[in-house]
């Protein structure tokens, strides 16, 4: 695999401590670094290193079931269930070596919940840890609609958990390790892609490194991508934020989402163990209007921007395995129908 160029970029690391007295600074900080990196990290946000490493051994305890298991709380297009190695991303064109559970509060999760026989709580304690993440989310939201001119409440309306036909979304994430000598296949762990939600709050282990960052988009509707990249580390107890397509296209486009990766580990200082994180994806409900202050794209609703996302995803995924397959070679699966069009 091609030598990746990294470039030091500063990623703003901002505290959330005295939120109600220092709302107004904690603002300026957030939208700084929303308009200018797209992704931050954050302290003092409440949730101690203890209670999210809790929420890793539950997330652990559902992965080493055995797959048949998995297999009856499956994935489909909702945005929830258990998916493995299914997530085809348009930047590879190929599976990334993962699998996920997606979580959700409302309607969308009926029947899908791990059972209580095969992992004791586990309901209760992912929708606990969810909660505490909703309250995180709802301050970085208010700060969000201050910045933009909004009221303070106009994002927290429309990411309401206790709506039935709430759509954020808990992704527990299981990557695979990879060889450590050069089998000469790539292993992708999450191939290059923006988020398409609005917020995405991001735990990751200590030493479980591998997420990086390529900013540069200027526009939602384009997805060029730069090639220099720059490593996101993470203390214990610190969150990783980053802004969506959804809120790039909700703050006509000052407000960036920027493609990521968990990259292909392939050059010395890689980590190539087994990997956990848990992203939680505020998504609005579907009756929900999107339209910036400026209005510079036509108001759409919250059902209407997730099928647009969804339809722009598999025609970047066609395009690339169109590209990529010489003419004489057919899958046996086709990887286009067989892809996960997942919430990032
Ligand atoms: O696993 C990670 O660190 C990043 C995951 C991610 O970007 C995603 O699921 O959208
Ligand atoms: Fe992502």
């Amino acid at each position: 695999m091609e030598k990746t160029k990294y470039v030091d970029r500063e990623i703003p690391k901002i505290s959330l401590a005295n939120f109600e007295q220092r709302i107004n600074e904690i603002t300026a900080q957030l939208v700084n670094a929303a308009e200018n990196v797209g992704f931050f990290s954050i302290t003092d946000h409440g949730i101690s290193a203890d209670e999210v490493e809790s929420m890793f051994k539950v997330s652990e305890s559902f992965f080493v079931l055995p797959n048949d298991v998995k297999a009856t709380v499956p994935w489909n297009p909702n945005n929830v269930g258990w998916e493995n190695m299914s997530q085809v991303r348009p930047s590879t064109g190929a599976p990334d070596g993962k699998e996920s559970y997606q979580l959700q509060f409302g309607d969308n999760m009926k029947g899908l919940w791990m059972s209580d026989e095969h992992v004791p709580g586990f309901k209760d304690n992912c929708m606990e840890f969810m909660h505490r993440v909703q309250k995180v989310s709802e301050k970085l939201m208010i700060c969000f609609a201050r910045g933009l001119g909004f009221e303070d409440d106009f994002f927290n309306k429309v990411h309401d958990v206790s709506r039935p036909d709430s759509q954020s979304c808990c992704r527990l994430l299981h990557y695979y390790a990879t060889p450590e000598t050069n089998d000469g296949k790539i292993h992708h762990r999450a191939g290059a892609h923006a988020d398409w939600g609005f917020l995405t709050v991001l735990f990751q282990r200590e030493g479980q490194s591998g997420l990086e960052i390529c900013p540069g988009r200027e526009v939602v509707t384009e997805f060029a991508l730069g090639d220099t990249w720059t490593k996101v580390d993470l203390k214990a107890g610190d969150i990783i934020c980053n802004i969506g397509d959804l809120l790039m296209s909700w703050s006509d486009d000052r407000f960036k989402s920027t493609f990521h990766r968990v990259k292909a580990p392939c050059e010395p200082g890689d980590y190539y163990g087994e990997r956990y994180s848990i992203a939680y994806f505020s998504q609005p409900v579907k009756d929900a209007i999107i339209q910036g202050p400026k209005k510079k794209y036509p108001a759409v609703t919250g059902r209407q921007f997730t099928e647009n996302a969804i339809k722009k995803y598999f025609a970047a995924l066609k395009a690339k395995v169109e590209s990529d397959t010489p003419k004489s070679v057919t899958h046996t699966q086709d990887p286009v129908s067989a892809a996960v069009s997942a919430t990032a």
